[in-house]
């Protein structure tokens, strides 16, 4: 479990910035552990403001909302500069689904934490394809902290790091959860992507 660090947020402490990255698949657990962070700050009393891209309006327009139903309130956002603005004063910033970010996102968070601010962003590592997405690998560059979570493979139970993709569309966004996607170990979602591919191949030759 990750311990928060001193971060020098005590009386007569300069404040120290930092960033964290919570990454994974979809249903590893990102939003809960993020939202747990984003609480035990609150609890010690830090000024603590949430963001998320204006785009995800999957459960709740407002709140960042977990898959098990765990919700914080947070201030949508179209583009990352904004939160440079409306982060001012705060001690904690935490952002999720910060793959739909664009990379512009990556200086914001280190401006944050430059200014000392505790930066925990919370976002999808890999898209339905298994690549790489949006700004994740550049902020896991310059992060403090970066935590991997996993979740359970839905076809053998084993660890899942992939967010294999059930429905049609070969969009890179599509927002959705169990809907459109499964969690699936490497194992498990190649062979989906091979089956697809399959798939693919017989309907071109049909036509
Ligand atoms: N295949 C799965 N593996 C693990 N957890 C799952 C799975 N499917 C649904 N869940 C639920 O999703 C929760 C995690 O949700 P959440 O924190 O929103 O994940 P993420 O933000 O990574 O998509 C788990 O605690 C569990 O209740
Ligand atoms: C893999 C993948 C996912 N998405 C969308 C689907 C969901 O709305 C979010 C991820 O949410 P979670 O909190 O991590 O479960 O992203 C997408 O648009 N494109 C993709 O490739
Ligand atoms: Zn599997």
């Amino acid at each position: 479990m990750f311990i928060e660090p001193r971060g020098g947020h005590g009386r007569d402490v300069p404040r120290r910035g930092w960033i964290e990255v919570v990454c994974g698949s979809m249903f590893s657990g990102k939003t809960e552990e993020l939202i747990r962070r984003l609480k035990r700050a609150k609890i010690a009393r830090q000024r603590v403001e949430i963001f998320k891209p204006a785009l995800d309006t999957r459960y709740h327009v407002q709140d960042v909302v977990s898959h098990n139903a765990n919700s914080i309130r947070s201030t949508p956002v179209p583009l990352a500069q904004e939160m440079l603005l409306l982060a001012g004063g705060s001690d904690v910033v935490g952002i999720d689904e910060a793959q739909f970010f664009d990379e512009t996102l990556v200086e914001v968070c280190v401006q944050l934490a430059n200014r000392g601010t505790r930066v925990i962003v919370a976002g999808l590592d890999m898209d339905f394809q298994g690549r790489p997405f949006g700004p994740m690998p550049a902020l896991m560059a310059v992060a403090e902290f970066v935590t991997k979570v996993h979740a359970v493979c839905v076809c053998c139970g084993e660890i899942a790091s992939y967010s294999f993709r059930v429905a049609a569309s070969e969009d890179k966004i599509l927002l959705g959860e169990t809907d459109a996607y499964e969690a699936r170990c490497r194992p498990c979602f190649l062979s989906g992507m091979q089956e697809k591919s399959g798939a693919d191949a017989a309907a071109e030759h049909k036509h």
